[in-house]
């Protein structure tokens, strides 16, 4: 767990190191105070007032240090908890951005969305509200039973020998409750993610009259997940509990046998000191035992955690080299998305020169996208390589790689914020000119002229505030301004009317020539336009043809 933690803070791990140190020295104090009723009490019921008082002193100067070492170690909790919550996403943040496009699968999506919405919270509350007690509650036993083998070797033995038996017996119960929580911390990422779709695509089931029975499923498993995690939950706490209280018994059992009939007064002593130890000894530890279920969630949480960070980012060259101009070839790759899966592409060959324009064709499935998905380097081909000005993209830098390809895909995504804003993620520094340039282009004038905000309008989450037509040509302008060498272009087979379908035309006739267009077509327009043709029947490349033997397929 404390490596989970580590592992999250990378080099902001020392204000954990800070945390724990202090955390351990805090219950060693604890435990040296505790130790210290021995004293006071031993010679406050052999009625030596004057031999008690100098430990009193020290036991009373031991709470108040304990108690500013308390507030220490909070405060040391509560800066993990911020770095966890700062820095620990920001990790995330930058990690996952340096992931491959392909690993954001939907199911991946709502892992990572969960840990950053309610993994990370939880994590970061661990330090502050669960890993204090529990440190204190594993330090403490131990000094206490040291002084209970002062007093009473049998007593001091048996909870030494006890303390390793119950590391173990706890050790066990989280690992039960560590699997059935990782199971529920993934069926709450998909009930999250279902309850989003759920939400986002109303229109569609109430067109369809659809229920609400995948949403139903999820949550009936999360229930399930949710009540098996429950019941271990409560099984491991049971199980803990009924050891500690079994190890507070035997200690009973060996203290009270001091007390027989005709025992000495210090042997009746020494076995109520040793019997008050006993219950100091065995009260953190319950203390512990009640943390289970805490602890083992937060290990879930850590667990998915990890499971992100240790997802490995896309290779970056040792030296990376820029492409001597926008040629785009393919050679002999095979993709598949899954080891053992059918290859979506088998030994695919073609070379793009500079300026030239190709449609892609095929039927549904045939490997259109997934061709424009590995020249964008979201994912890397499993044989072959794809290369861009002759340089494979493994050896190109992913801000020289960004910088040489403009994409417009069908899903035109589009973040939160004012159309101006989203047209310059293309290039953040071009000029108002420039701006204008590409609004133009994209035909875009007449929609802002009549939008009361104009460019400052804002466009909501992914685009929603816009029609599907509109939002295709943001994306145009967007990549239109980024003045890319490489243009890729998944042509809209759906949402585009006439007007939107002239405007995409009349965008890509604009750079013919100026960049290497890929554009998987639907349009005899388009396709009347690209130089050459590449056909795909079932991930191979049937044709490599002239448009001209083309013209007129759907
Ligand atoms: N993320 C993915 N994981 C697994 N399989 C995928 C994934 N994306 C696509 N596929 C599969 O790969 C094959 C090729 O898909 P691709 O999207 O490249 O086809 P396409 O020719 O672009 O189809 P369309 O014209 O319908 O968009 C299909 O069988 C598809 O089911």
């Amino acid at each position: 767990m404390i490596r989970g933690l580590t592992h999250l803070l990378g080099p902001d791990h020392t204000v954990l190191r800070r945390y724990i140190w202090l955390a351990l020295v805090s219950g060693v104090l604890n435990g040296l105070t505790i130790a210290a009723i021995a004293p006071v009490l031993t010679r406050l019921l052999h009625g030596d007032i004057r031999a008690a008082l100098p430990w009193l002193c020290a036991m009373l100067i031991g709470v108040l240090i304990c108690w500013l070492w308390r507030r220490r170690v909070e405060m040391a909790g509560v800066d993990v908890g911020i770095a966890v919550l700062g820095r620990g996403r920001a990790r995330i943040g930058n990690h996952v951005s340096s992931l491959p496009a392909g690993w954001f699968t939907p199911d991946n999506t709502a892992r990572l969305s969960h840990v950053i919405t309610d993994g990370v919270m939880e994590v970061a509350q661990l330090p502050a509200h669960v890993f204090t007690p529990v440190l204190s509650g594993m330090v403490v036993p131990v000094t206490v039973s040291l002084a209970l083998l002062a007093l009473d070797w049998r007593m001091g033995l048996l909870a030494l020998v006890a303390l390793p038996i119950m590391a173990v017996v706890f050790g066990l119960a989280a690992r039960l409750g560590a699997s059935a929580d990782a199971v529920w911390h993934q069926s709450a990422a998909e009930t999250s993610a279902r309850a989003v779709e759920f939400a986002h695509d109303q229109a569609v089931m109430r067109a369809f009259g659809g229920g609400t029975d995948f949403l139903d499923q999820a949550v009936a498993f999360q229930q399930k997940t949710g009540g098996r995690l429950i019941r271990l939950s409560l099984l491991s706490g049971i199980m803990n509990g009924w050891l500690v209280q079994t190890v507070f018994a035997g200690l009973l059992i060996i203290g009270l046998q001091k007390l027989a009939p005709g025992a000495s007064s210090q042997t009746i002593i020494a076995a109520v000191v040793s019997l008050l130890l006993a219950s100091r000894f065995v009260e953190p530890l319950l203390e512990v035992a009640a943390y289970a279920g805490a602890l083992h969630g937060a290990r879930g949480q850590l667990d998915a955690i990890d499971a992100i960070l240790s997802a490995t980012p896309l290779p970056e060259p040792d030296r990376p080299q820029l492409p001597a101009d926008s040629t785009v070839e393919l050679r002999n790759v095979t993709f598949r998305y899954s080891p053992g899966a059918l290859a979506v592409l088998d030994d695919v060959s073609f070379r793009i020169a500079p300026g030239e324009m190709v449609a892609l064709v095929g039927a549904s499935g045939s490997g259109k996208t997934t061709i424009l998905r590995l020249v964008a380097r979201f994912l890397d081909p499993e044989d072959g390589c794809i290369a861009i000005g002759g340089i494979d993209l493994r050896c190109i830098g992913a801000r020289d790689l960004t910088a040489s390809i403009s994409q417009v895909f069908q899903e035109s995504w589009l973040f939160s914020g004012t159309i101006r804003e989203n047209i310059l993620l293309g290039r953040a520094r071009a000029s108002d000119a420039e701006l204008a340039e590409a609004i133009r282009l994209a035909g875009m004038d007449e929609i802002i002229a009549r939008l009361p905000d104009g460019l400052e309008a804002e466009v909501g989450g992914a685009g929603s505030l816009l029609s599907g037509g509109e939002r295709q040509r943001v994306a145009i302008a967007r990549a239109l301004i980024k003045r890319a060498p490489i243009l890729l272009v998944d042509e809209a087979t759906a949402a585009l009317d006439a007007e939107n379908e002239a405007i995409i035309a009349d965008a890509l006739a604009g750079l013919r020539g100026k960049a290497t267009i890929i554009v998987i077509a639907h349009r005899p327009a388009t396709l009347r336009m690209a130089d050459r043709i590449l056909t795909l029947a079932q991930g191979k490349l049937i044709k490599n043809g002239s448009s001209g033997g083309a013209r007129g397929e759907p």
